[in-house]
């Protein structure tokens, strides 16, 4: 139930708003009932009045994005970058010592350390994050804080997991990393391993557009479209292929008819997902594979290893013992593409975040061992409940995935994503297009399920279509098939983000789940309001899963935790960018790159941000998700500009944690979070 707030007695900071008084101005209950934020009429001002400004003038500013350029130009661009001075070397960087790099004078970057220091900017304000740790920085000279850096550090201790260490990535690249339970269990449930190893990727294209669902795809913006462009892979084209897929389309891939002989432990179990693991020492000889499958891409496996799962296949996976999670009333940050990094989720982790989950990861791009798709399954060692989460479109692909992150990752349970609505992954027949083919579904969560003994989840949408729910014939079925817990965000993939969230769904598809499948809903969830309806309401809904809510104010988690509306201060908002920027920077780093890397993430996260109304300027609490704001000011300066959804602002408010912008700086954010009934990715 929204609360009326109480009266604020604070002078009227906005004069204009008392402008038009000639018209009745609407209550606050009308306001609300158009989905207009009721902000007290005395923060109230008319819109800003923005001229439309030049290229020139809105690029300063940070507003426009620059012309797309020509793949040779970022070449170009980059071996120009690498040949300056300002690129000084790694290693020379480091030791200060121009001889430092094994490389000499082949080496591709700078090693003129008077000319590097002549041009490096001078010092950011503030303490090196790593001297602060009371670590040794390894950006050394390159470092914006070097004068802050002291002698003597003890070695520093890494707080982040799930490198993917070179060894790997050579099998990757070179299709030698093998499958052995992925492929047993494929031919155990009598599904064909229609390609091979090494055309994984290229013929899951194929196979895509063979039997890609019949849907129009309005494209917008998204993430993938980059990643999802892989290298040039080796492809050896399977004629059979086509045909194979054509026989599969539509038909039960394989029978479930078997009942569930020894069903897992009851979600009523205590939680056993918080040990963090250590990531093993890679030592394995890519030549000599041992006969013992549980080796064959390492010649030890350490005996605290988590993929020490043996090949002992069954028919039906839910033979196999899980670990359990006990997903009830924690709170989940939502897996969120882009905003949702390792220092965001850290930050949620501060702030009362239960369980936290990795950005999307597509199979095909990890199966090529590609360094940017696996930074999406780092974990921080404060994520005590932590999943990771990969969207494919296909059993084998998936299967195999599921294995290989089995066995190189730190993780506590594996998210399959059935819910991606974006183009680029629709097309390929994975995310949401899946839920047209439940047979698919089923196929991917009983050949992925046997191959892990950690827990596997799945999120769905309502249905692709509107007014098609499939949810809810999933429900009941999924746990037997192998899932742990399914996710339900309340809306069709159609839909996006037009209308709420469909609660009501979401509790007809729980009243359907078996006992022990955790229901786990998603849409919407903006307050401890919010969350004490959905959750606390329903017996048979185990937690909620909370995104935008997050970005918008990650203090939710602490609001939920205390059952409050906090009417938090500019200041104690500033200390929250403040710890995300120094989180940043030890997850980016402290030189000029990791600076900027850091900023750009700052400023996507504070396009979703600005959307927060302070509790105080509020005639309505708590503030709703699909609530447009008035033009208003906040009680002092800063409250105002972090109200405002000006990119030349949010790049004001990037200034004063990270310095001055570099020349030519520009920003436009990825996902248009001002849209408010827009799509969003994800
Ligand atoms: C910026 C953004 C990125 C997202 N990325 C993902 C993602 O990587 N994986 C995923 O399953 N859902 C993703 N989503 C969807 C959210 O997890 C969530 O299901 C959806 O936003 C509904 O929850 P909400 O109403 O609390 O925002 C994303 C959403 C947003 C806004």
């Amino acid at each position: 139930m929204a609360a009326t707030a109480p009266a604020d007695d604070r002078p009227d900071p906005c004069p204009a708003a008392a402008a038009d008084s000639s018209q009745t101005p609407p209550t606050p209950d009308e306001l609300v009932a158009r989905a207009v934020a009721p902000v007290k009429s005395a923060f109230l001002r008319p819109p800003p009045v923005r001229d439309t400004p030049t290229n020139e003038e809105s690029r300063a500013s940070g507003a426009v994005p620059l012309e797309k350029k020509s793949k040779r130009q970022f070449r170009r661009e980059r071996k120009q970058e690498q040949e300056s001075v300002s690129r000084l070397c790694v290693a020379v960087g480091k030791t200060g010592n121009a001889d430092a790099c094994k490389y000499g004078a082949s080496c591709r970057f700078s090693h003129d350390v008077d000319a590097y220091l002549a041009q490096k900017p001078a010092d950011l304000e503030g303490t090196c994050p790593f001297t602060v740790l009371e670590q040794p920085c390894q950006y050394g000279l390159t470092c914006r804080f070097f004068g802050t850096h002291k002698d003597n550090h003890a070695p520093s201790e890494n707080h982040e997991i799930n490198p993917l260490s070179k060894d790997i990535q050579k099998l990757l690249w070179k299709t030698k990393y093998k499958f052995p339970r992925a492929s047993a269990q494929i031919k155990l449930l009598g599904l064909k391993e229609v390609v091979k190893i090494k055309a994984n990727a290229a013929a899951d294209d194929q196979r895509a557009e063979h039997d890609n669902p019949d849907v129009s795809c309005e494209m917008n913006g998204d993430d993938k479209t980059e990643s999802l462009c892989c290298p040039p892979v080796t492809v050896e084209h399977d004629s059979s292929l086509c045909e194979e897929m054509d026989k599969l389309a539509g038909e039960p891939l394989v029978d479930n008819s078997v009942p569930c002989p020894e069903p897992r432990a009851s979600k009523k179990s205590k939680v056993e997902g918080d040990e963090i693991h250590k990531n093993e020492a890679d030592t394995y000889d890519t030549k000599a594979y041992p006969e013992d499958p549980n080796l064959v891409n390492r010649l030890e496996v350490p005996s605290n290893s988590t993929s020490s799962c043996r090949v002992d296949l069954v028919a039906t996976p839910h033979l196999r013992e899980k670990k359990i999670i006990d997903f009830r009333e924690k709170l989940y940050l939502a897996p969120l593409t882009t905003v949702g990094n390792l220092p965001f989720r850290r930050l949620c982790k501060t702030l009362g975040a239960d369980i936290t989950c990795g950005e999307m990861a597509m199979c095909t791009n990890l199966m090529q061992g590609q360094a940017s798709e696996w930074a999406l399954l780092r974990r921080h060692s404060s994520e005590d409940i932590f999943g990771v989460q990969i969207c494919g479109a296909f059993p084998d692909t998936v299967a195999r995935t599921v294995e290989l992150v089995d066995n190189e990752c730190s993780f506590d349970f594996i998210d399959i994503n059935m819910g991606c609505p974006i183009d680029v992954v629709v097309n390929k027949g994975a995310g949401s297009s899946l839920l047209n083919k439940p047979m698919r579904i089923k196929s991917i969560v009983q050949a992925s399920s046997a191959v892990t003994e950690r827990p596997l989840t799945v999120k769905v949408r309502t249905a692709f279509f509107e007014g098609r729910n499939r949810a809810d014939s999933l429900v009941s079925d999924i746990y037997d098939w192998g899932a742990s817990a399914i996710t339900i965000h309340g809306r069709s993939r159609q839909q996006r983000y037009s209308k709420l969230a469909d609660w009501d769904y979401i509790n007809q598809c729980a009243q359907k789940a078996p006992d022990d499948l955790h229901v786990i809903g998603n849409g919407d969830i903006f307050s401890f309001t919010d969350w004490n309806r959905h959750v606390s309401g329903s017996s048979k809904i185990s937690t909620c899963m909370i995104a935008r809510g997050a970005l918008i104010k990650p203090w939710i988690f602490t609001e939920i935790k205390e059952e409050k509306d906090w009417d938090i201060t500019s200041g104690e908002r500033f200390n929250i960018l403040k710890d995300y920027v120094r989180f940043g920077l030890e997850h980016w780093g402290s030189d000029t790159k990791g600076v900027e890397t850091t900023r750009h993430f700052l400023l996507e996260w504070l396009s979703y941000m600005c959307r927060y109304i302070p509790v105080g300027l509020l005639d309505v609490v708590p503030q709703r998700l699909n609530w447009r704001p008035p033009s208003y000011c906040g009680r002092d300066d800063l409250e105002t500009l972090m109200a405002s959804e000006s990119a030349a602002d949010w790049v004001r408010i990037s200034e004063m944690l990270l310095g001055k912008v570099p020349e030519g700086f520009t920003f436009a954010p990825k996902h248009k979070s001002n849209a408010y009934d827009r799509a969003e990715n994800g």
